[in-house]
C-alpha cells in the first residue's frame, strides 16, 4: 500500500479546486508505490479537466528537493521526453501545503499518462527505454536545477554504519558488502560527463503502451551525476530476473542499443560502466538492507530484498568487461 495520509473528501475537493482543472469526480488511492501516497483522480467541468495523480509528500521525500524534481519534470516535458507535467495552482505554484492528522505536508497534481509497467519486458521495449533515457540525458543537460545524488557514493558509508553488525540478520552473505563499499568508491570515476539523471529507473517506473515509453515517472531520486551511471542502474534494474539470479542479455543489449541509438556514450563512459554497474548495485543493496532492518514489521510495505542486487554484483563483477559491447 502507498496511501500514508488520510484526506477526507470535502478536503479533497476543495484542494482539488484550486487547482483550475474542475469539480472533482473521483480520488482513488494508488496501491503501487513505497514512498509516497498517491491517488489517481478524474475532474469533470472545464477544458483542462480530465485524470491527474495526487501526490503527498512522506518522510522520504526531502520537500526542499520539490521545486527541483517539479521543474525538472516541466522541463523535460517541454523538451518533448514522455514525463507527466506538473499542474500549477491558482498561484502558479507546482507544490502546497495541506493540514494533515501527522501535520502539515507538502503534495503535487501532476499529469496521469496512460501505460503499464512491464513485469516481464520484451527486447523491444528495453529498445525504448534505452532511447527514451537517454533523451532525457539529452534534454537534461539544458536543466538549470542542480541537485546532488543523495544516494551516491558519499551517501554509501552512512548506510554500511547503519547496517554494521546486522547483515547477518538479512543473510550472511552480506558481511562482506563493507569491503565492497570501499572498493566501489575507490572506483569510482571522476570527471565523466554528467546531465540531469533519472537514477531509479526500475521497470515500475517506466509505463509502456505496447512497445512504446508512455511515461517515465518517479524523479524522486533524480539528481546531477554521470550519464553512465544512470545507464549502469538502469541495465542492472532491468536486464535481470527479480531475483537477480538470471541475466537476459537479449533485454541488456536492447536497452544499450536503444540508448546509443539516440545518444552514443563516448570512450571513457564505455570502459567505466562495468564499474558503474557494479556501483549501482551497491546503491540498491545498501538502501533495500537499511529499509530491510528498519521497517516496522507492521508497516504495510513489501521490503526488497537486497540479495537480489548481491547477485547481480557478483554478476557484473565476474562478467562485466563483455557486457556492455552493444555500444562498441
Ligand atoms: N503520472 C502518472 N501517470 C500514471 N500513473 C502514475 C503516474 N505517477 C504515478 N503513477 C502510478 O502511481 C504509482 C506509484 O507512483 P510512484 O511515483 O512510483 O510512487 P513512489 O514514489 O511511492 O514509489 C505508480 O506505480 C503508477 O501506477
Ligand atoms: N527502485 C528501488 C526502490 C525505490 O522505490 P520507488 O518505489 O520509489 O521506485 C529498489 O528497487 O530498490
Amino acid at each position: 500500500m502507498a496511501v500514508y495520509t488520510r484526506i477526507n473528501s470535502e478536503d479533497m475537493a476543495a484542494l482539488v479546486a484550486e487547482f483550475g482543472v474542475g469539480e472533482l469526480v473521483s480520488a482513488k488511492g494508488i496501491a503501487e508505490g513505497v514512498s509516497n501516497s498517491n491517488w489517481l483522480l478524474e475532474t469533470r467541468g472545464t477544458p483542462d479537466a480530465g485524470r491527474f495523480i495526487l501526490t503527498v509528500y512522506e518522510e522520504r521525500t526531502d520537500t526542499r528537493d520539490l521545486p527541483f524534481f517539479l521543474d525538472l519534470l516541466d522541463h523535460l516535458a517541454a523538451a518533448g521526453c514522455p514525463v507527466p507535467r506538473t499542474i500549477h495552482d491558482a498561484g502558479g505554484s507546482a507544490s502546497r501545503t495541506i493540514d494533515t492528522p501527522q501535520g502539515e505536508k507538502m503534495l503535487a497534481l501532476i499529469e496521469f499518462l496512460p501505460g503499464v509497467s512491464a513485469d516481464d519486458p520484451t527486447p523491444a521495449q528495453a529498445h525504448a527505454v534505452g532511447a527514451a533515457l537517454a533523451q532525457v540525458h539529452l534534454a537534461g543537460q539544458g536543466f538549470e536545477g542542480f541537485r546532488k545524488d543523495g544516494m551516491g557514493p558519499d551517501a554509501w558509508r552512512g548506510f554500511v554504519r547503519d547496517c554494521a553488525g546486522r547483515w547477518g540478520e538479512i543473510d550472511p552473505a552480506l558481511e562482506g558488502v563493507p569491503a565492497l563499499v570501499d572498493d566501489a568508491i575507490a572506483d569510482w570515476p571522476d570527471d565523466l560527463p554528467v546531465s540531469t539523471i533519472h537514477a531509479d529507473l526500475f521497470p515500475d517506473n517506466v509505463l509502456l503502451v505496447g512497445d512504446d515509453v508512455s511515461g517515465m515517472i518517479d524523479f524522486y531520486f533524480a539528481c546531477t551525476g554521470p550519464m553512465a551511471y544512470d545507464i549502469a542502474v538502469t541495465h542492472a534494474a532491468w536486464s535481470f530476473s527479480p531475483d537477480g539470479r538470471r541475466f537476459n542479455p537479449a533485454i541488456g543489449d536492447a536497452l544499450l542499443g536503444g540508448y546509443g541509438s539516440v545518444r552514443m556514450p563516448d570512450a571513457r563512459e564505455r570502459a567505466a560502466l562495468p564499474a558503474l554497474a557494479q556501483a549501482a548495485c551497491l546503491r540498491f543493496l545498501l538502501t533495500r538492507a537499511y529499509d530491510w532492518l528498519n521497517t516496522p514489521a507492521d508497516a504495510m510495505v513489501t521490503r526488497k530484498d537486497p540479495l537480489a542486487f548481491l547477485r547481480r554484483h557478483a554478476f557484473y563483477r565476474q562478467q562485466g568487461a563483455a557486457l556492455f559491447g552493444a555500444l562498441d
